[in-house]
């Protein structure tokens, strides 16, 4: 039986990111760095000598771009890949395209802050994480856990709080642990489970500077 491989991956750097916008739903480019760091990202996990099966993605721009990268660097362009929404940054709702210091200012830090890292705060019109995980682990549990189980070796790109959502299950976190994980842009996680589908280890691939 192979190894149960789960990497996830946030995609690199976007547009959005680099003028500090709120993104959500809205479909944004890489930039430049974003490009290097998703290619970084690729050039780490080809170095531990992992190869992939099959990877699965958003309906988003910054991601599919992110695993198209990953795979190339790898010399992998011809796995399997599905796209789903499922996958989909956090719907910042009315705060899309605003800028967080700008909604730091009119509404503060404090309250902020709860929107976007807070487990059962939504931003107005938006998504909490809560909602984001009853979004997304339907998808996790129907289509990317059976993967892995079967032993393919498995790479997901998606988003800072689509990840934190599947995260916060696989690592059992509570509201308050998952309110204080961050995830840097092209830094795979790197996941082996247990026959039981909980982790058994996990790494982090910082990608080099
Ligand atoms: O704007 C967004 O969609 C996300 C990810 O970039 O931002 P935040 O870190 O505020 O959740």
């Amino acid at each position: 039986m192979s190894e149960r491989i789960l990497v996830l991956v946030r995609h690199g750097q976007s547009e959005w990111n680099l003028k500090n916008l709120f993104t959500g739903w809205r479909d944004p480019d890489l930039t430049e760095q974003g490009v290097a760091e998703a290619k970084r990202a690729g050039a780490r996990l080809k170095a531990e000598g992992l190869t992939f099966d099959v990877a699965f993605t958003s309906a988003l721009t910054r991601a599919q771009k992110t695993l198209d990268l990953v795979l190339g660097e790898m010399g992998q362009q011809g796995v399997k890949t599905f796209r789903n929404q499922a996958l989909n940054e956090r719907d910042y709702g009315d705060l899309s395209g605003l800028n967080k210091d700008d909604a730091r200012a009119k509404w503060g830090e404090e309250q902020v802050h709860l929107w976007r890292r807070s487990y059962d705060v939504p931003p107005p019109g938006g998504e909490s994480l809560r909602d984001t995980v009853a979004r997304t682990l339907p998808y996790y549990v129907q289509e990317i856990l059976p993967a892995v189980l079967r032993g393919q070796h498995t790479i997901v790109t998606a988003h800072g709080n689509s990840l934190r959502a599947l995260i916060m299950v696989l690592e059992k976190l509570s509201p308050e642990g998952i309110m204080k994980r961050e995830l840097a842009t092209g830094a795979p996680i790197v996941y082996r489970l247990a026959a039981d589908s909980t982790v058994e280890s996990k790494r982090d691939l910082v990608a080099a500077a």
